[in-house]
């Protein structure tokens, strides 16, 4: 993904936002453990926050959060409507600094570092942790430009064919596009946008990758075809993924995060044990539709 694009927040991500209403059977009975996956279990961390607090003006949107993101793996953030799970993920790749009215305390970090540091530079941070928004967002230019677009913006040059090959492979579009990489990006469907996005956000080589809702404007085909898709990643990248839909979380996700009303992150956990096993009575009524 660009740079441009990975700084510029789409504003779908602020709107459209609805709570997939619950349906039998309980999301937990789809989970499927990291086994079944084929993604070993790692304890490296790779994104971390401490007493994270976030402001927008006097609201506060997050309190205290403390987490643990696993290195590739993919970590699913649930919750209802306006509960923080994006402005969490935006905390991780500093997006919340193009927001003048939000403020941030407390420690989060990405490796070992505090990204909020006086020291750090956003742009470069968003070129490890790249994004792929709500709706697909391809920039009006070629398939082939698309992808890449990031690499000559960052002087990744040579050999740039095969770098557009691997990212569309990467993002199992390269069979569907491979003749006709001259067309406009705008002519694919939406879940070839959306994989166009994700070849683009790949193609720069990032570590963790950022999702917000990135199935919840395609078709059930096509978010089939996405959600195999963040799998695949989770054997080369970190995900995390910001969803509505419980069904999803419990099918692609290792881990899972569950804020609710009030910005807590209440569980956190492996994503079969909140399902199937909450500890939290809020989080038992929230997956079994009692609310939220
Ligand atoms: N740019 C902003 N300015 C002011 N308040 C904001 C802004 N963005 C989010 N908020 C507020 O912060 C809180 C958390 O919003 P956020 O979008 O992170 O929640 P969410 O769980 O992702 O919601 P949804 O599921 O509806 O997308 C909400 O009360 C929201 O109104």
């Amino acid at each position: 993904m660009s740079n441009e694009n990975m700084t510029t927040p789409d504003p779908n991500t602020e709107s459209g936002s609805r709570v997939e209403s619950q349906t039998s059977p309980r999301p937990g009975s789809e989970v499927v453990d990291s086994d079944e996956l084929n993604r070993p279990k790692t304890s490296e961390t790779v994104v971390s926050s401490r007493d994270l607090d976030v402001f927008y003006g006097d609201t506060q949107a997050l309190q205290g959060i403390d987490i643990e993101i696993p290195k590739k793996q993919v970590t699913a953030m649930i919750g209802p409507s306006g509960c923080g799970k994006s402005t969490f993920l935006r905390c991780i790749n500093r997006m919340n600094d193009l927001i003048d009215s939000c403020r941030i305390e407390g420690e989060l970090k990405f490796e070992a570092k505090n990204v909020y540091d006086s020291d750090v530079d956003p742009v470069a941070l968003r070129r490890r942790i790249g994004m792929v928004f709500q709706s697909p967002n391809p920039f009006p230019k070629t398939i082939y430009e698309n992808v890449a677009y990031g690499l000559k913006i960052q002087g990744k040059t040579e050999n740039m064919d095969q770098k557009v090959e691997d990212a569309l492979k990467s993002a199992a579009l390269w069979d569907e596009v491979k003749d006709r990489l001259d067309e406009s990006g705008l002519d694919l469907s939406g879940g070839q946008q959306q994989r166009l996005c994700i070849a683009r956000a790949i193609a720069v080589d990032p570590e963790v990758i950022l999702m917000d809702e990135p199935a919840s404007a395609l078709d059930p085909v096509a978010t089939s075809q996405v959600e195999d898709l963040i799998s695949d990643l989770a054997e080369e990248y970190t995900v995390v993924i910001v969803t509505h839909n419980m069904q999803q979380a419990a099918r692609i996700s290792d881990k899972t995060a569950v804020f609710l009303t009030g910005g807590e992150l209440v569980e956190f956990d492996d994503t079969q044990k909140v399902f199937e096993n909450p500890e939290s009575q809020r989080v038992e009524d929230y997956i079994t539709g009692k609310f939220g």
